[in-house]
């Protein structure tokens, strides 16, 4: 289900950074289509070398995200080295750390393209299964004053990770996870979604950022919520998505249709541009 790229055909640029198995380039393809050159810019995506054994993972997760296609969903182009088509604006944590002050309306915006691309995954019954704000890709940052919408990517699930890594990813796991980390289910991504909710309405913070494994196991183990938003309705919905019960967490469908709602309550009006943190 890929097309060949060969490597004459990709150009490395500059390193971008590290992931915790891959090293991360930003680059360029180039196709000759109908006697014409063109050039694309891509990531490219590196397992390191003594990480090698969990290529068939890797292999997977990206073959997973390059058998459907969605305008939510990022384009896997090629798999020995992954070659992703490049999101300009890059992972939404680090957005949002930066920016500090996005208009509510912007976030309930970013909120329901996720909602959408879940929904589509949920219809091809495929679990992503590593939701969260540093998969998320802006490919248009949207600016309120022009009135131009972000516009986000869903990133591939990256590698599926030795448990040490899946605790590492308290609170975005869900918590039957934690029990059987191979039964990854459909509701495990509503609760992923609601964890990522809470980072997008809290500047990008990761939660429960500086708890140690032990209190994130402790997390789970005393049920406990992430603090809720003052907005009551958000806090609602959030800790419905992360309700303990994966079978009471709510359908694409109520998620989607929670967020209209949120989006025409007055709140929005009310909070039309955050204040910058102080
Ligand atoms: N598929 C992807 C993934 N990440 C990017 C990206 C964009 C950017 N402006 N800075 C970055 N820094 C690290 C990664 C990255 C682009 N495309």
């Amino acid at each position: 289900q890929f097309h060949m790229i060969k490597y004459e055909d990709l150009r490395w640029c500059e390193s971008l950074g590290q992931g915790s198995f891959t090293r991360i380039f930003k680059g360029s393809k180039i196709d000759i289509r109908d006697g014409e050159r063109h050039v694309t810019d891509v990531l490219l995506k590196e397992l390191d070398a003594n990480h090698k054994n969990c290529w068939e993972s890797f292999f997977e997760a990206a073959s997973l995200m390059s058998q459907i296609s969605h305008k939510h969903l990022l384009l896997v182009y090629g798999i020995n080295v992954m070659v992703q088509e490049f999101v300009k604006c890059g992972a939404l944590d680090l957005f949002l750390k930066r920016e500090g002050s996005v208009s509510v309306s912007w976030k309930l915006d970013v909120a329901k393209q996720l909602a959408s691309a879940l929904n589509f995954l949920e219809e091809k019954n495929i679990t992503h299964g590593n939701i969260c704000a540093k998969n998320l890709l802006l490919a248009r940052e949207g600016d309120a004053s022009q009135g131009s919408s972000p516009f986000i990517k869903l990133s591939d699930p990256g590698i599926n990770v030795a448990m040490l890594v899946v605790l590492d990813r308290i609170p975005w796991v869900a918590p039957e996870v934690l029990e059987a980390p191979e039964r990854l289910e459909l509701e495990c991504d509503k609760w992923s979604f609601g964890a990522t909710l809470w980072e997008l309405f809290n500047g990008g913070q990761a939660p429960l950022q500086g708890l140690d494994l032990e209190r994130k196991l402790q997390f789970y183990e005393t049920y406990k919520q992430l603090p809720s938003s003052e907005w009551t309705e958000l806090a609602d919905l959030i800790s419905q998505c992360m309700n303990y019960q994966p079978a009471f967490r709510p359908s694409c469908r109520s998620i989607i249709r929670q967020l209209n709602s949120l989006i025409t309550s007055d709140y929005v009006i009310l909070h039309a541009a955050e204040p910058l943190p102080d």
